[in-house]
């Protein structure tokens, strides 16, 4: 009896949150998804699936734009490139820089004083300081002198750990996601904020950025409020690993270490002074920087090295393409030398750039954030209601057949090389869209197809498995990747190549990288 009067009660309550969910829905706005459990049956989707979420309710109802309700919000999910690029268009309404305020707040925990500050003359360009920080960071990494020197510094970081195999891992065996997470870490932060006092020397301080991106899982799925100065509940001081980057970069700031920094670095900190910033909140703002800098590059360099071993006929074809380019010496022993100068490559090269490309296609796995400052009705339609959130999940544009092809699924660098393919708008949104383009774009696209030619000119790969196979790795996603990263890690064998490869020397724009591998290897 006592089971039948329970189960009357939760099918009532069931039924009356399903009807409350609905009610405040216009039907103007885009098409609420129902969930099975009400009110949270989304966010229990989101948080178990991921962007994977959003991909199987866009198969099934094939909606170019949907709505999702969570506790508090609602979340419109735009699948379709034409309202992307209308998204983009409207850049005050459905906007970017509102979102990274709330991100600002969750995650960086400033002071009230510099939230206010964050929050001020938002679209003003002379004025405000996020719009200046923003123009600041393009300033200094999206081309010219900038981009060079810290394009540079990142590969002359770079090029003496992956000199040798003994450089690369005892013996020359690694576990490669581990290996690469560290070589792209120390190599981007010694680039960014100047060798001499990069806090990431510290293994503490890399740890403790690590254990940060638990606390950015809550903010993509929390959003209660988009009232900035409001006091956040969901990050507190307990959160060590936050706590000692910040004071590690309070330390590098008390000591001037921005002094021997990168443009960025430098740009930044000026623009916060100028509007009054305290080192403690110039320090916290770094986080934004650190998530930024590095977890895309990491599992993109990963992917990169991982399909170009695995397939052996796309890396003879990567080398034979290179050869090319290489002068070659030979000195009085008979011995062969190489010398190359990577930047001509990045420009006449295409295949390097098409792999990267294809590897942040096929394995992308961000939903670029924006926040409703007003209502809007995109393409004359559809209803966006104030303080609700939008995504624009890129696997959905990425993945889109009627762009890609029926084996869109599948990694295939030479589609990037069709003559004529120019892609529509939006199809290809890994760095974002519109005004809102990541800023590190151009510098990560440089590291990555660099540390590609120095990998594959010099060095074999061999899985370390009973048939030195290459196995399939399961893919998951990571709340503050835009890149799927592996399941597991995977063990292998690096080897100089034997003939061809026998020594490089790799310059940029004439200047050499690194180490005299030539004096290395003979030593
Ligand atoms: C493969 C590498 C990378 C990928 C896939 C990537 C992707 C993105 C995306 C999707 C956005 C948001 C844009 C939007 O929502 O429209 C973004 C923003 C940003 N990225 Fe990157 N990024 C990468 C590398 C970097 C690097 C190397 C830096 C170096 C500092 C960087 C710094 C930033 C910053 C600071 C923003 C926020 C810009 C703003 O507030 O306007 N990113 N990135």
């Amino acid at each position: 009896m006592l089971s039948v009067i329970l189960s009357i009660g939760l099918g009532a309550i069931f039924i009356f949150l399903k009807k409350i969910t609905a009610i405040d829905h216009d039907p103007r706005e885009p098409p609420l998804i129902p969930s099975i459990i009400p009110v949270i049956g989304h966010l229990i989707g989101m948080l178990r699936h991921g962007t994977h979420y959003y991909t199987q309710i866009s198969q099934r109802t094939k909606l170019p734009i949907y709505t999702l309700r969570l506790p508090g919000r609602k979340v419109y999910i735009v699948t379709s490139p034409k309202l992307a690029t209308l998204c983009d268009r409207n850049a005050k309404a459905v906007s970017f820089r509102v979102y990274v305020l709330t991100f600002a707040r969750r995650i960086l925990v400033p002071s009230s004083k510099a939230m206010s500050a964050l929050a001020e003359n938002l679209y003003d360009d002379d004025g405000g300081l996020l719009p200046q920080t923003v123009q600041a960071m393009h300033d200094a990494m999206i081309g010219g002198e900038n981009l060079e020197q810290t394009t540079f510094a990142l590969l002359q970081s770079l090029a003496p750990k992956l000199s040798s195999p003994k450089e690369i891992g005892i013996g020359g065996r690694i576990k490669m996601f581990e290996w690469v997470k560290d070589v792209v870490t120390q190599a981007s932060t010694d680039a960014i904020y100047g060798k001499r006092d990069n806090p990431f020397h510290d293994p503490a301080v890399s740890d403790a950025f690590c254990t940060i991106d638990v606390i950015y899982q809550g903010h993509r799925t929390r959003f209660r409020t988009l009232r900035p100065s409001s006091p956040s509940h969901f990050c507190s001081k307990r959160l060590p690993g936050r706590e000692k980057l910040f004071y590690a970069f309070k330390e590098y700031y008390l000591k001037d270490g921005h002094l021997n920094a990168s443009p960025l670095v430098k740009e930044r900190f000026k623009v916060n002074s100028a509007h009054n910033i305290s080192i403690t909140d110039i320090a916290k703002f770094e986080l934004g920087v650190c998530l930024g800098l590095m977890s895309n590059s990491v599992p993109t360099s990963f992917w990169c090295l991982y399909y170009l071993y695995s397939q052996p006929s796309l890396l003879s074809e990567l080398r034979s393409e290179i050869l090319p380019f290489a002068k070659v010496n030979e000195n009085k022993e008979r011995r062969i030398s190489y010398t190359i100068d990577v930047a001509e490559l990045l420009t006449n090269l295409p295949l390097l750039p098409a792999i990267v490309k294809e590897t942040l296609r096929v394995l992308s796995a961000n939903a670029s954030g924006r926040a409703l400052s007003q209502d809007t009705l995109l393409d004359n339609r559809y209803l966006l209601k104030k303080d609700n959130l939008l995504l624009l999940p890129a696997a959905e544009f990425h993945h889109n057949e009627s762009v890609w092809g029926a084996d869109y699924r599948e990694f295939k660098p030479h589609r990037w090389l069709k003559d004529g393919s120019k892609l529509p708008a939006s199809s290809f949104r890994i760095f974002g869209g519109g005004t809102n383009l990541c800023p590190g774009r151009n510098l990560a696209m440089n590291e990555i197809m660099v540390m590609v030619v120095m990998m594959a000119m010099r060095f074999d790969f061999t899985p370390v498995s009973v048939k030195g196979e290459w196995k399939r790795l399961k893919t998951q996603f990571h709340i503050s990747t835009s890149v799927l990263e592996p399941v597991e890690d995977i063990k292998v064998d690096v080897k100089k190549r034997s003939g061809s490869g026998e020594d490089w020397t790799f310059l940029w724009k004439g200047k050499k990288l690194g180490y005299d591998t030539q004096a290395m290897t003979s030593s």
